[in-house]
């Protein structure tokens, strides 16, 4: 059974390599910021979100006799959802207002085949950031440089981005961007990889 893996996430293209699965990568060409604006006025939770955004991803490839795997993360702070900074300066913002306290990386991952969604899955970490000044903060930025807007929470935690937290709870790789361990286990059964 083919895997395609619908997305441009340069994280999520290497956390499937270097697991070692055999998969192509299409862009889901879908706008999620259009997808997503019916749900926020809708009141969606962080958490519908992600799993509607990775649902859509899913089912926006053609691809028959595959398995199309879609994924969406979502940075939840007391309810309020963050997305990736748009530059330096909203980076600072963004974690100005997560220092010194406790958000949540909503991961959601589906499959689908043949147009049909056939598991799905949302896992959640809870990542405690230090209290941090204006200058922390900009040294923080001067030594993450762009890698600061390639993600929601405005960090690679495998980079200098774990220097801003205190404690960590939850799935590693759900952080990056994929539950690898359920997600390989579906893999084995479906027979994308021998079990
Ligand atoms: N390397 C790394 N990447 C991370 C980390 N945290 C989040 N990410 C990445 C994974 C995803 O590429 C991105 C989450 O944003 P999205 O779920 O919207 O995916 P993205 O738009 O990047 O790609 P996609 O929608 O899958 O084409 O941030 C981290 O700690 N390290």
């Amino acid at each position: 059974m083919k895997l395609i893996l619908a997305s441009t996430s340069a994280t999520r293209i290497a956390l499937l390599r270097n697991a070692g699965i055999p998969f192509d990568a299409v862009s889901p060409g879908i706008d999620e910021r259009a997808l997503e604006a019916p749900l926020l006025a809708a009141g969606a939770s962080p958490t519908e979100i992600a799993l509607a955004l990775a649902r859509a991803k899913a089912l926006a490839i053609d691809g028959p006799g595959a398995l199309v795997l879609g994924g969406d993360q979502v940075l939840d702070l007391d309810g309020e959802r963050f997305v990736k900074p748009a530059d330096r300066a909203d980076a600072a913002r963004q974690i100005a207002r997560l220092a010194g306290k406790t958000h949540r990386l909503r991961t959601a991952v589906v499959l689908a085949a043949d147009g049909e969604i056939i598991w799905e899955l949302v896992t959640t970490a809870s990542l405690t950031m230090r209290p941090l000044d204006e200058g922390q903060i900009e040294r923080y930025l001067d030594a993450a440089g762009d890698s600061a807007l390639w993600s929601v929470g405005a960090y690679l935690l495998e980079g200098v981005g774990i220097q801003l937290f205190s404690a960590i709870e939850g799935d590693y790789f759900s952080i990056l961007g994929l539950p690898l361990l359920p997600l390989l286990e579906i893999l084995r059964q479906r027979g994308v990889l021998p079990s």
